[in-house]
């Protein structure tokens, strides 16, 4: 049949024009049997039959493929039109799979009975490769974009791959970070053996096909592994597992950098066509896109992760600092805070964050005159300012705390860096300290250092003020036998008591010192100027101690009795050293001890004599008002017309050794030792007794009488009470008692005085400004107080008609009587001579020897009855 289609081919020179047309073509008879193959065919699917013969084309398909093409013919003869198939074959010793594409058109004789087909098979395989490598490809850059992971991306990538081509095992390798070795990247197919020995290899000029590729940057395209030099040391591995041929094409990165290799194995030894050595470089090309996608996603989670880490590091050590943080910006605002800043003011750090300093610290810090805070606005660059604020505890305690702030230059803002310290332990540290320093720990009263420093300044201040002071040494009389009968927890309570009593006994501005076992000391600061009322006044506190410490105590249960003994020495200006003080008021103590104990005594004797009079006097005093020994005189005053008006009470003391004693000498002494109060209250008392005495008798009925009052008296709480009381007591008509104060009494708390005066004046009672002229009494001051009479100081009066200032000022007092609205009346007056200059001044009441001396009262009754009192 072949030979009769082909002759009849010849008869048609037909055969001439098939062989030519550049269409591959075969023919075939009914029953299939290939007749005929043109000269393009045979050409163009030699690769296809793997270089069997062409005319023996049926022999290289299986039955199976013989079975499907047989249909195909007869489906074309049956439709009796062309039939079209793609078909894969299996041809070759390698059972290459072909991608065809054939077409058959059926040929009818004229009785339409079949013929011939002629058919024309086209080798698609590469052109069906292409399009799945673009579908593979297509799938790698969606897996991209899904994220999917690279192991995943280049498995699934290989396997697509290896469908493409058939018998190829890729591999992708990946280089490490030093770029010496490669590691296993994916290869599903490869055996996991082989994989596993190969992972990690170092690269190299002879390392196989992928190491020697990613170490010269080029393609290695071994076609026999048994027989190439480069697998000289790996064959026997690669061998073992079948692998024979291995095409590497490197991977490099955007940047030109071998970052892997793609490899390319088969079972048997070949070498590449160009399409699939193409098909190898997109595929690298591919790869790379998607491993340095991972290496740069990799970079980027692993700087984030270094940022995050390196943020919370930063974070973790800013939290664990002690001190607080805080950054502001150039406005104040806080930027960010550690927790010690939170922790500090005890907020919650979930609460709502503070916005300011202010706010943090929960008060509000100083702000200058912009609004800012000051401490900021004091800042000068890295060098900083610090200052130390208050801060409120959240629980409400009010904290120190050390503010340290500087200014950190930046590019786009600058920003105060702010740490916070809580000092409250440090200023706790600081006060324990000082107390340790400078307290004696078991009393708690200064210990010799610091008495030494307030000596010091003791001196300092009494030669600025050029008052005296004094320093007194006590020693508790036996304190030893106390310690060593009972014991030194016993001794110590009674240290302790006596510590107590001493700070009772003095003012506040004075001292009180332990030196160590039973020795104290007590400076006292801002006596008189005078030497001699200073010491008084030692002598005075001195007492008041040895009362208080002789009082019995009540030691760990057990009553017990303790005296002091005192030395004293007075001291003014600071021309003696610390230690001289020390040892005068020591030796003046053991003079108290060889005294008998229970004493004071002073360490200069002269003071010591006058002081021991002092005292004894006052104790006289004492023992005078209970014996009945001060009587009053009266002096009578008198108006203008010559009639007596009154008296003025002064007090004598009729003393039973010395006979009749001067106020004088007395009332100053009375003072300074408060007997002036029992004193005082005497002559009220009396004097009040004696204006109800007066008010009997119809000539003496209308008399006043006038009632000295010191400054001591009037300074007491309850003197108004004490007044009211007297008048009430005695029934004495209030209008007619009169009180002389003097102007040296206006001096000190004036307003308390006014209160006071208001109060008696509201009683009835009257009041006289003795003395006046020599004293410094302000104007606005005298307008204030309830007064209704004057008294020109007899100074005055003494010389008014020979020394003319002395006849200004009493002109003046009178003048200034009259525009405040009071009376006037002059003391002193001894002779007509004076009475007619003042009464020529307008001058309204008169008192002095020139009308009667002070007298006791019957003498003075007799003596205004009998005699026309001098007019
Ligand atoms: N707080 C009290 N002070 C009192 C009281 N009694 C008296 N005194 C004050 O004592 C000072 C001395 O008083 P005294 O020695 O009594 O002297 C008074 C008069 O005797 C004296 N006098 C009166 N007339 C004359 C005179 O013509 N010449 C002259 N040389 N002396 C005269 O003056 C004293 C009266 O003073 P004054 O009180 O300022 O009017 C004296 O300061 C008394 O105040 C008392 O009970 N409490």
């Amino acid at each position: 049949m072949p030979d009769k289609f082909l002759r009849t081919l010849q008869q048609h020179d037909l055969i001439r024009l098939l062989e030519g047309v550049p269409v591959p073509l075969f023919v075939k008879d009914a029953q299939g049997h290939v007749v005929y193959v043109n000269q393009c065919w045979r050409e163009s699917m030699a690769p296809a039959l793997g270089g069997a013969p062409t005319d023996r084309v049926g022999d290289i398909l299986s039955e199976e493929q013989l079975v499907f093409f047989h249909r195909r013919d007869l489906e074309a003869f049956g439709t009796g039109s062309a039939v079209t198939h793609e078909d894969v074959l299996q041809v070759g010793y390698q059972h290459d799979a072909r991608h065809t594409l054939t077409t058959l058109v059926p040929l009818f004789d004229n009785q339409a009975q079949p013929q011939f087909i002629v058919g024309s098979t086209v080798d698609i395989t590469e052109q069906r490769q292409l399009q799945q490598q673009n579908a593979a490809e297509r799938g790698l850059l969606e897996m991209l974009a899904s994220d999917v992971p690279l192991q995943d991306i280049m498995s699934e990538f290989i396997l697509r791959y290896e469908a493409i081509f058939t018998g190829v095992m890729g591999s992708v390798l990946l280089m490490d970070e030093e770029g010496k070795h490669l590691r296993h990247g994916a290869a599903p197919n490869l055996p996991i053996e082989y994989c596993k020995a190969i992972d990690g290899g170092a690269i190299g000029p002879s390392a196989g096909s992928c190491g020697t590729a990613a170490f010269t940057g080029k393609e290695v395209l071994v076609s026999d592994i048994a027989n190439d030099p480069l697998w000289a040391a790996y064959k026997e591995l690669a061998l073992s597992h079948g692998l024979r041929a291995c095409w590497s094409v490197p991977i490099r990165s955007t940047k030109g950098k071998v970052i892997g290799t793609f490899a390319n194995y088969y079972g048997v030894a070949r070498i590449p066509s160009d399409s699939e050595l193409q098909s190898a470089r997109r595929s690298a090309y591919l790869l790379s896109l998607a491993i340095e996608n991972d290496l740069n996603d990799r970079q980027i989670r692993q700087d984030r992760q270094a940022i995050e880490e390196a943020g919370l590091y930063r974070q973790a050590i800013l939290d664990s600092m002690v001190d607080g943080l805080v950054t502001l910006d150039l406005n104040g605002r806080i930027h960010t805070f550690n927790n010690a800043a939170c922790r500090m003011m005890g907020r919650d750090p979930e609460a709502p964050r503070p916005q300011t300093l202010s706010e943090l610290l929960g008060t509000q810090l100083p702000l200058n005159a912009q609004g800012h805070l000051e401490l900021l606005s004091t800042v000068d660059g890295i060098e900083g300012a610090s200052a130390e604020v208050t801060g409120r505890h959240a629980n409400g305690a009010i904290r120190p705390i050390s503010v340290s702030a500087s200014r950190i230059p930046h590019t786009e803002h600058d920003t105060f860096v702010v740490t916070l310290r809580d000092i409250t332990q440090q200023r706790q540290d600081e006060e324990e300290i000082r107390r340790l320093a400078f307290y004696d720990p078991l009393t708690g009263l200064p210990n010799r250092r610091l008495l030494m420093d307030r000596v010091r300044q003791a001196m300092v201040n009494s030669a600025r003020l050029g008052q005296h002071g004094a320093l007194m040494f006590l020693d508790l009389d036996h304190f030893k036998l106390l310690n060593d009968t009972l014991g030194h927890d016993v001794g110590d309570e009674l240290l302790q008591q006596v510590a107590y009593r001493l700070r009772n006994c003095v003012r506040e501005g004075d001292s009180v010192a332990r030196l160590g076992g039973d020795e104290f000391v007590v400076l006292l600061e801002g006596l008189s100027e005078n030497r001699t009322e200073a010491a008084n006044q030692a002598e005075v506190v001195a007492h008041k101690i040895l009362d208080a410490l002789a009082l019995p105590y009540s030691l760990r249960g057990h009553g017990y009795n303790s005296t002091p003994s005192i030395g004293i020495v007075v001291f003014m200006e600071d021309h003696e050293t610390m230690d001289d003080l020390l040892k005068k008021a020591d030796v003046a103590m053991y003079q108290a001890k060889a005294a008998g104990r229970n004493t004071a005594r002073f360490f200069d004797p002269v003071m010591q004599a006058a002081v021991t009079t002092h005292a004894e006097l006052a104790k006289e005093i004492r023992l005078g008002l209970q014996r009945h020994e001060f009587v009053l005189h009266y002096q009578v005053q008198i108006d203008g017309q010559g009639r007596c008006t009154g008296a003025e009470a002064l007090v004598r003391w009729n003393h039973r050794v010395r006979g009749l004693v001067s106020p004088a000498h007395f009332i100053p002494l009375a003072e300074e030792t408060g007997m002036i109060l029992p004193l005082g209250e005497w002559v009220m008392e009396s004097a009040c007794q004696q204006l109800v005495e007066w008010s009997r008798n119809p000539m003496t009925a209308h008399w006043t009488l006038a009632v000295n009052v010191s400054a001591s008296q009037l300074a007491q709480p309850e003197f108004v009470a004490s007044v009211r009381e007297a008048l009430q007591r005695s029934g004495a008509p209030a209008g007619q008692l009169k009180l002389e104060l003097t102007e040296s009494m206006l001096v000190d708390d004036v307003e308390d005085i006014i209160v006071k005066m208001m109060a008696i004046k509201e009683l009835g009672v009257s009041f006289s400004l003795d003395d006046f002229g020599t004293g410094y009494s302000s104007l606005s001051y005298l307008k204030r107080l309830p007064l209704s009479q004057l008294k020109i100081d007899q100074s005055f009066v003494r010389d008014v008609l020979t020394d003319p200032s002395d006849a200004v000022i009493a002109r003046t007092v009178v003048a200034l009587g009259q525009s405040l609205g009071l009376t006037v009346i002059a003391e002193g007056v001894e002779t007509a001579e004076q009475r007619d200059a003042l009464a020529a001044m307008q001058c309204d009441a008169f008192q002095g020897y020139y009308f009667g001396r002070p007298a006791p009262a019957d003498a003075l009754i007799l003596s205004a009855g009998t005699q026309n009192l001098n007019l």
